[in-house]
């Protein structure tokens, strides 16, 4: 059966280097600079929220020199052997995660791949201090129940939730995000940090210390920190649970049935990391069982879906995987991944410190001669910028 072809949007028709976006993303810098080194975008229309393997083959067609595609997309050896087949060496994800990408499929395929750290760090840690005040609050049950015209009066009684002011946050991964998110917790609301991380987050400690020692300078309770070597400790020590690491194999159902009864009884669970880190069947049935424990959710196991029960529960925040949006992010995270792919294709080594990339989105300037953020460059031997050399 005959498939028509999928609907795009083409810029520079006559470009030499063909490369393909799989959604409209954000802004319009990363189409300029991508137009303007003499690429031929084309940007996929199709109203289709998650395109299938299928669907991006068609798109990669016979001749594609690199890919930006989505973290919704299961990127393996079908589409990267596709892509070189069709001259292509170039991906990047217009993610920080990258646990769709099969990335020794990648390797053994010659394809380099990208990703968008940086930019999105203080975006995301926002959304879950968001997500911790509005469980702490129980600020979505209130507003249903204002707009359901049940609120005839003040009581003392009424929507009773959690102070944070003082108490533990606990932190599970505390690489960028968990720790821009501590030190908002901290700052915010004076809550003291415990974090299990497989390595030491120096910066901040150190960061929890001075302050400390501001507030006590103020006459201040200080604040702590305590660095702990499981999940149980943090799991048993936090009034409140963000989860941010990578997902990988020791991630995944971190946050188990065992584990969730190690919780304090009126604990909240964050998660805007990804949602396969948690048992979503077993903390739906922890929720039900304990209606003082909550849980705010920006992430599911099976996305777009929500396991059975969990849209129902009172005691659950659920937003659609928003941690990142916010414009300036968005459209960061579209500039991040095009320069990628463009670097790739123009031979640039890659950049040093995926923690720094504030060169690459300043719209007034020509942004540096080389790929942001490579995650397989070693493996496939791209010279990498020695940071002195700047
Ligand atoms: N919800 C969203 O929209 C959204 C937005 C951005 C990032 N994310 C997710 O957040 C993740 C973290 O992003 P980041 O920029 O902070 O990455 P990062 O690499 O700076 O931090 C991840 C941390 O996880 C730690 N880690 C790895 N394995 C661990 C384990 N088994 N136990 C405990 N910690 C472990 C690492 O040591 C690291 O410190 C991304 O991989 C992505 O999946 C989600
Ligand atoms: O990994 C990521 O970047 C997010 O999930 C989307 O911003």
């Amino acid at each position: 059966m005959a498939t028509s072809p999928l609907s795009v949007e083409v810029h520079n028709p006559h470009g030499k280097l063909r490369v393909i976006s799989t959604k409209p993303m954000p802004g319009s810098r990363w189409i300029k600079l991508l137009v303007d080194a003499g690429c031929r975008v084309e940007i996929c229309t199709e109203k289709k929220t998650i395109l299938s393997v299928d669907d991006i083959k068609r798109l990669i067609g016979r001749k594609c020199d690199g890919v930006i595609g989505q973290l919704t997309e299961d990127w393996g050896d079908g589409l990267f052997s596709s892509l070189k087949a069709a001259g292509g060496h170039a991906y990047s994800n217009m993610a920080v995660g990258y646990n769709n990408v099969n990335v020794e499929a990648a390797t053994r395929n010659g394809v380099a791949v990208g990703n968008t750290p940086g930019v999105l760090t203080e975006t995301t840690a926002e959304l879950a201090a968001a997500l911790t005040l509005a469980a702490a609050r129980r600020v979505v049950e209130a507003d249903y129940f204002m707009r359901a015209g049940k609120y005839d009066g003040w009581l003392p009684t009424l929507f009773i939730g959690n102070l944070l002011k003082g108490q533990t946050v606990g932190i599970i991964g505390a690489g960028r995000i968990g720790s821009a998110y501590a030190r908002m917790m901290v700052e915010g609301f004076k809550m003291n940090v415990v974090y299990y991380d497989l390595y030491q987050a120096s910066r901040l400690e150190k960061f929890v210390t001075a302050y400390g020692k501001f507030l006590e300078s103020q006459g201040e309770a200080p604040v702590t920190w305590k660095r702990v070597s499981t999940v149980e400790d943090v799991l048993k020590l936090a009034d409140v649970v963000s989860l941010h690491p990578v997902l990988d194999k020791t991630t995944y159902h971190l946050i188990n049935k065992d584990r969730l009864a190690l919780m304090k009884k009126n604990a909240i669970l964050v998660n805007a990391s990804r949602g396969p880190i948690v048992d979503e069947v077993a903390l739906v049935h922890h929720l039900q069982a304990n209606p003082q424990f909550r849980a705010a959710l920006d992430v599911f196991e099976d996305e777009p879906y929500m396991k059975p029960g969990l849209g129902e529960l009172p005691n659950a925040v659920v937003v659609p995987h928003i941690a990142s949006a916010s414009k300036w992010t968005r459209e960061g995270m579209a500039t991040l991944a095009a320069e990628n792919v463009l670097g790739k294709l123009k031979g640039y080594p890659v950049w040093h410190d995926g923690n720094y990339v504030a060169p690459f989105l300043d719209e007034d300037s020509q942004p540096p001669a080389a790929c942001p953020s490579i995650v397989n460059a070693k493996n496939l031997g791209l010279k990498i910028l020695a940071a002195a050399k700047l």
